[in-house]
Formats: C-alpha cells, structure tokens, sequence
C-alpha cells in the first residue's frame, strides 16, 4: 500500500517557497517501503503562513494524505506583526496534527532576514522544506507501525 503526501506552501516570499517545496518533494521521494510515495506530493499555495493551518486542515480532513508539510518563510520586519503571523501559524498547524491525526509538519522558517532564509531553506545551514517532510514520513512510520501491531 503505497502513500499520498500533500505540500501546502505559503508564498509571500515566492523563491523561498520553491526552494522549501522542492526540499519536501525530494524527501517524500525518497520514502521506502510502506511510506512510499504513489507520486510527487500534491501541491497546494496560500498567499502567507497565516493561512497554512486552515490549508493543512482542508486537506487533512479529506482523508486522502497520509501527511501534510507546510512550509514557508516568514522574516522579521519593524513591528510586532511577525510574532503574531509566526505564533498563530506554528499552534495552527500543531492543533491541525493533533485534532486531526494527521502528520502535518512546521516548516516555516522564522528568520530575521533573507540571508538566513537562504541558509535554512536548502542552503549552508539547513533544508527545512526536507526537515518537515521527513517529520511527516517519522509520524507516519510510528502510525502504520501500531495499525500493523
Ligand atoms: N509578513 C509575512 C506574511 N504576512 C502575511 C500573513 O501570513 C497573511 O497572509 C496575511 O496577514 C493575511 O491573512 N506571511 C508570510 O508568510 N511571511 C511573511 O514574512
Ligand atoms: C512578518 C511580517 O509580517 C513583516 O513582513 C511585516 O513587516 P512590518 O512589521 O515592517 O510591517
């Protein structure tokens, strides 16, 4: 029984975004035996990390993904509106998981600039696109693993 994986991708920042979907793609791709992928993870866009939560539970809750990575990129500004953008998409996107029990991953950079988005989003420091897939596919291997048992 192979696995379907969805990608919702929040695009304020368009290049970022790429970069942190094809990370995830490549992870799912590279998924092994009951995890793997029947195909590329589908791919879902909303404007700004704000919306990811609502996205992963649309998707979550059709049944059809076996886990949901959210990504995007969300940089510091002048004002205090990052914390509230970052804040209520991180507890968004965890209470998806948990009401759900569906995997969906944070990968969502939250950065005080460019250069260290490039650097997390498959650059010198991290791959964090892949990290949140690969925490989809570990949530999923302790899933299937118990309705084995
Ligand atoms: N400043 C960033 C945002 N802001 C937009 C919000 O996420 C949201 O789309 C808007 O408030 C409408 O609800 N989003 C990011 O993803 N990254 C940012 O740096
Ligand atoms: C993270 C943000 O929302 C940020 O881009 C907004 O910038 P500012 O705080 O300067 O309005």
């Amino acid at each position: 029984m192979s696995a379907r994986y969805a990608i919702v991708a929040a695009t304020f920042y368009r290049d970022l975004a790429d970069r942190l979907i094809a990370g995830a793609q490549a992870a799912f791709a590279e998924a092994e035996g009951p995890l793997a992928a029947d195909g590329p993870a589908d791919v879902f866009e909303v404007p700004g990390a704000f919306e990811l939560p609502l996205a992963a539970k649309y998707l979550a809750e059709t049944g059809r993904y076996d886990g949901v990575a959210c990504v995007g990129a969300v940089i510091r500004g002048e004002t205090d509106h990052y914390d509230y953008v970052c804040g209520e998409a991180a507890r968004g996107i965890q209470d998806v998981q948990l009401s759900t029990g569906v995997p969906a991953a944070f990968g969502v950079l939250t950065v005080d600039s460019m250069d260290q988005a490039l650097a997390r989003s498959g650059g010198d420091k991290r791959d964090s696109g892949r990290h949140a897939a690969d925490a989809v596919l570990a949530l999923q291997r302790i899933r299937r693993s118990l309705a084995g048992a």
